[in-house]
């Protein structure tokens, strides 16, 4: 009896991990995001060349990230952390109009692929706070979000200097992924 109450305890309080790759264009905030997800500060980065991981507990979750760098020459490393990833975040600088239509064709690219076809997708709209920065909605149209069909999808407006939309983003993620 005892024993069965001990590993009955240990089920309820043993904490799910997740995978979560965070990708998106060179210069959107990936490191940026992980770093403020991870101590609550901002560092200063440099371009990412490899990748960078950290684990990240939200709620009774913990989320290994994996953050990897999104130059143009780079992306053709992203497949290679594809494998047993639970959730996507895909990360979108707001304030850059003019690549996202590049944007949109990486996440197009990247929803294409066998290895990632259950994991959920979470687009963050970042850099919010640069004036003029485009809104949710209008990222959402503009890259025909609306077509994705057969994936969750959620679009989280982020302004990750100020820890804005980080933790509602975790959220959705959390609850998409241990449905
Ligand atoms: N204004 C503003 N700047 C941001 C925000 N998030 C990140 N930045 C800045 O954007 C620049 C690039 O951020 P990184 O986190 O290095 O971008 P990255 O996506 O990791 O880029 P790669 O590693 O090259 O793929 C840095 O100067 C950040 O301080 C934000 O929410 N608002
Ligand atoms: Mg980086």
């Amino acid at each position: 009896m005892g024993l069965k109450l001990a590993s009955l305890f240990n089920r309820l309080t043993q904490k799910k991990e997740y995978r979560i790759l965070m990708i998106g264009l060179d210069g959107a905030g990936k490191t940026t995001i992980l770093y403020k997800l991870k101590l609550g500060e901002t560092i200063t980065t440099i371009p990412t060349i490899g990748f960078n991981v950290e684990t990240v507990q939200h709620k009774n979750i913990i989320f290994s990230v994996w953050d990897v760098g999104g130059q143009d020459k780079l992306r053709c490393l992203w497949r290679h952390y594809f494998q047993n990833t639970h959730g996507i975040i895909f990360v979108v600088d707001s304030s850059d109009v003019d690549r996202l239509k590049d944007s949109s064709i990486e996440l197009r690219l990247i929803l294409e692929e066998y290895e990632l076809r259950n994991a959920v997708v979470l687009i963050m709209a970042n850099k919010q706070d640069v004036p003029g920065a485009i809104s949710t909605a209008d990222i959402a149209d503009l890259m025909k979000l609306h077509e994705i069909r057969n994936r969750k999808w959620y679009i989280q407006s982020t302004c990750a200097l100020q820890m804005i939309g980080l933790n509602e983003g975790l959220n959705w993620l959390a609850s998409e992924i241990s449905k």
